[in-house]
């Protein structure tokens, strides 16, 4: 295709939503004139799908849940007037909870005011609100948030570091829908114990997001924490953004909810557009359809060339991989389908994989993310009529450029800035071309049963390392190897697991677990005492 066919098919097929500012060209996309009149039937499904899911049908079969995630930005749609009101009172609490512990009426019980966030969550109740605050913070924000988003014991200790002497200013909001998952909880642990070593009470400094009854609300209740506010099961973690879980930490930062929230909102209105040629959506889920022949055989780069939207990506890959990554499709045939996401910033990645992308394995196709505006304020020159935003408009349009030329597609979204607006609409646009995708290719994009296959095996080595350590501990006389240990507790098949475990146990001095060194790596005799 010559430059000027491009130019043409850019006009013909640039779908834009007026009230956020926002186009998708999909010019660089491959399709075939009669593709998107072959997808019209699939694709008028998938919208019927959709409205079916906005009026509040089990569209989550497996887990026999609504989804209820649209409702959050336009309350008036849900259901029920019940569930319209407490999704409205949610956001009032998150807003007069954070102006009370902006104006200090919400305060610690040894400083004057709260000035930090630690936030404590991993996956959906952290991918989002990191998301956010990566994207819109600034120097002079209201609160500086942190995040616990994993059970890396040397991970927390730095994030403990770095707020140094300020905990007794720190508000730990702990989320979790289910309030049940391992690495919060343990996260939630290590935080308590610091709060109690500098002789500070954990419940007045805490507040969690959960879901009603759950361990952790139990646990807030019970150590008379500042506050819980709700998680539903109708939302989903990986499009819990928009619910408390994203507003309550983006709003004590002091960010702009409600723009995140209006964005979303009219995103969401342009995106239940029944003409497909003008919903970016259905466009987008056509070309993901388009580019991977509706199987995930490419995977899907996403290239922001902007600094404030790095996180975009780790976001797009919870909410795309969690919701298509699946087994089965909704008749319960095995169709294994997918999208991977992965991808990373402009102009920095041209000089990392971008090389791969051009010359190497064709296996992916890409969307740019153009932001218009450089900075807040004047930019200077670094060159006679050249500003740094220049550079990275040029860089973009290069990387484009030369990727087509090889034969590799790419969408581009264009959005006048990085603002709450922006964020809230590219987030709802993800999300509809998400659930509109997951219609054409006829999967559950609501549950996440395979996550479930790795908690589990998790904690049958935790038993293991329990059964282990008893015997260790029993027989402190002389050592052994993970041979016999293995068998002395039952499992001998499990002999490398027990291997992997005691390596780990003898590495950290405090577990008081010794190592013997033998004949070879595996005639090491391990040792409790
Ligand atoms: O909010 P929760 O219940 O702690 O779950 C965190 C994450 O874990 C998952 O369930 C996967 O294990 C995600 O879907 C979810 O976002």
């Amino acid at each position: 295709m010559t430059e000027r066919q491009l130019w043409e098919r850019y006009k013909k097929y640039l779908c834009g939503v007026e009230s956020v500012g926002l186009t998708l060209d999909v010019s660089r996309m491959n399709f075939a004139e009669d593709f998107l009149e072959r997808m019209r039937g699939p694709m008028e499904k998938a919208f019927d799908a959709m409205a079916a899911l906005e009026k509040g049908a089990i569209s989550n079969p497996d887990e026999k849940r609504r989804v209820g995630h649209y409702w959050l930005r336009a309350p008036e749609l849900a259901p029920e007037p019940a569930l319209t009101k407490e999704i409205q009172d949610t956001v009032a609490a998150v807003r007069a909870f954070s102006e009370d512990v902006h104006a200090g009426r919400v305060k610690p019980p040894k400083a004057d005011r709260f000035t930090r966030v630690l936030l404590v969550g991993i996956g959906g109740s952290a991918l989002g609100p990191q998301l956010v605050a990566d994207a819109l913070g600034t120097a002079v924000d209201r609160m500086q948030v942190f995040f616990f988003d994993n059970t890396d014991p040397d991970g927390m200790d730095r994030v403990l570091a770095q707020l140094g002497g300020t905990l007794a200013e720190t508000l730990t909001v702990v989320i979790s829908k289910s309030g049940g998952t391992k690495e919060t909880r343990n996260g939630m642990v290590e935080a308590e114990r610091a709060y109690q070593q500098k002789g500070l009470e954990f419940g007045r400094h805490a507040v969690a997001v959960t879901g009603e009854g759950s361990e952790l609300d139990r646990y807030a209740k019970k150590g008379n924490w500042l506050r819980t506010f709700p998680m539903w099961d109708w939302v989903g973690g990986r499009t819990s953004v928009l619910s408390a879980v994203g507003l309550l930490p983006a709003r004590l930062q002091g960010l702009d909810i409600d723009g995140m929230l209006a964005g979303a909102r009219d995103m969401d209105v342009a995106t239940r557009e029944r003409d497909m040629l003008r919903n970016p959506a259905a466009m987008m889920a056509l070309m993901w359809f388009h580019a991977g022949n509706g199987r995930g055989q490419k995977d899907l780069v996403i290239l922001p060339y902007k600094d404030r939207l790095l996180l975009l990506s780790r976001y797009l890959q919870q909410l795309v991989m969690e919701s298509l990554g699946k087994e089965k499709d909704l008749e319960g045939k095995v169709v294994n389908q997918g999208l991977a996401v992965y991808g990373n910033k402009g102009s920095t990645d041209q000089h990392a994989y971008v090389q791969q992308l051009r010359e190497g394995v064709s296996n992916f196709f890409a969307t740019f993310v153009e932001v218009l505006k450089d900075r807040e304020g004047t930019s200077m020159r670094v060159e006679e009529d050249f500003t740094s935003g220049d550079y990275l408009l040029g860089f973009f349009l290069g990387t484009r450029r030369a990727l087509f030329e090889k034969g590799r597609e790419s969408m581009t979204l264009t959005v006048p800035d990085v603002s709450a607006r922006t964020l809230g609409a590219l987030i709802a646009l993800h999300e509809r071309a998400v659930g509109l995708y997951a219609s054409l290719v006829n999967i559950n994009a609501y549950h996440q049963p395979g996550v479930e296959a790795g908690k589990k095996a998790a904690g049958a080595v935790l038993e293991l390392q329990r059964k282990v350590l008893a015997k260790l501990r029993g027989d402190k006389a002389k050592g052994h190897t993970a041979e016999e240990l293995a068998t002395a507790v039952g499992s001998p098949d499990e002999v490398e697991t027990v291997f992997k475990v005691l390596e780990h146990l003898a590495a950290n001095a405090d577990q008081g677990v010794k190592r013997e060194p033998g004949a070879n790596r595996f005639d090491t005799r391990f040792r409790a005492g």
